[in-house]
């Protein structure tokens, strides 16, 4: 169990993170998200001990951290795995990750886990960035931490890579059985691998929940754009159910009473018919994304709200369509901007 209670960080008089609190039980994965210069890494580098913090604790159970009891980073029992994998060059994949290993029993345990066996006496140059990242999270595991920070560890590699790795990391972790924390620039990365999300933003925790949480009822506007295509309409809610200019759905409130609210549409909860007789709205950008496309359509309320459609459908910028909400999950609404 990692725990952090009202844990802030200082650059100088900068306070770069305020008052953070989290707990993550054994095993469990929580990405980090937020836009750049949000203080992702800064927590990392305070919850490994490399730099000093300011107010609030950490406490792993074998230790506590304060700003008056300061804990070195190698007391920590804390594993790292970074974007630039941070090998030793002139050692060899079986000798990175056995490097100052006492039971070099694990090593194996990860080695095959990572599917590395074939790669034990290449040095890190003659690998690829996958193979070198695993090779950074079996010495990482091989070291039993007590828990893991992963800072961007994708981000180095092509999309294609990216998409097995992932799986691969959140299978290993969950092997090691501890707890990890995982920035990552990439909400898609974020609510796929993760246990729960915490998004960031200026140094202030938004919200910490599961992915599915934090996608459908995001707990402010910034939340909703921030894990993925958001727009919002005017509706009326009324017990638990709201009324739009496209139609109706079942509602939440998410910091809002009864009346005239503000309704998070994505843009699966919005469908749309090439039927020029039935127009409500005007087609003004096309996004093609390969299975499916994103289509924005300015209502003639002049709200744009966005739907995605088979890529079987070709709608292009100029089309009169018909767009209509269409959903049996609640909507998320909030208190009209
Ligand atoms: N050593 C430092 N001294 C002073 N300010 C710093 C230092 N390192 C980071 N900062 C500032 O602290 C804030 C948080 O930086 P941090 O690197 O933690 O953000 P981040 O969310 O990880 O960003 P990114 O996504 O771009 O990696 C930024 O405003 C940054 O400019």
């Amino acid at each position: 169990m990692l725990s952090v209670n009202k844990l802030s960080i200082d650059y100088g008089s900068n306070r770069v993170v305020s008052e953070l609190d989290l707990s993550l039980t054994e095993s469990e994965i929580l990405m980090l998200v937020g836009p750049t210069g949000c203080g992702k890494s800064t927590i990392l580098q305070a919850l490994a001990g490399l730099i000093p913090i300011s107010e609030g604790e950490v406490n792993i159970g074998k230790w506590r951290a304060t700003p008056k009891l300061h804990v070195l980073p190698e007391k920590r029992r804390v594993g790292m795995v970074f974007q630039d994998f941070a090998l030793f060059p002139h050692l060899n994949v079986q000798q990175n990750i056995c490097f100052r290993l006492k039971d070099t029993k694990l090593a194996d345990h990860w080695i095959s886990l990572l599917g590395l066996d074939d790669f034990r006496n290449k040095k890190p140059a003659t690998l690829s960035g996958g193979q070198k990242q695993r090779v950074a999270l079996a010495r990482t595991l091989a070291h039993q931490p007590d828990f893991i920070l992963l800072d961007e560890p994708l981000s180095n590699l092509d999309a294609a890579l990216k998409d097995t790795l992932r799986w691969d990391i959140r299978h290993a972790l969950k092997e090691a059985a501890v707890p990890a924390i995982w920035v990552t620039h990439d909400q898609e990365e974020a609510l796929s691998v993760g246990d729960r999300v915490g998004v960031l933003k200026a140094g202030k925790i938004q919200q910490i929940d599961t992915p599915e949480h934090c996608f459908s009822m995001p707990s402010n506007r910034f939340v909703a754009r921030f894990l993925g295509e958001a727009s919002f309409i005017a509706g009326d809610y009324q017990q638990a159910t709201v009324s739009t200019s496209i139609g109706n759905a079942p509602a939440l409130a998410i910091n809002c009473q009864h009346g005239k609210v503000d309704v998070l549409l994505r843009p699966d909860d919005v469908m749309l018919l090439q039927d020029e007789n039935l127009s409500n709205g005007v087609v003004t950008w096309v996004r093609f994304e390969g299975g499916s496309r994103l289509c924005a359509v300015e209502l003639t309320c002049k709200t744009l709200v966005t739907s995605r459609v088979s890529h079987e459908i070709v709608v292009r910028p100029g089309d009169a369509v018909h767009v209509y909400i269409n959903t049996t999950h609640p909507l998320a609404v909030y208190h009209r901007a």
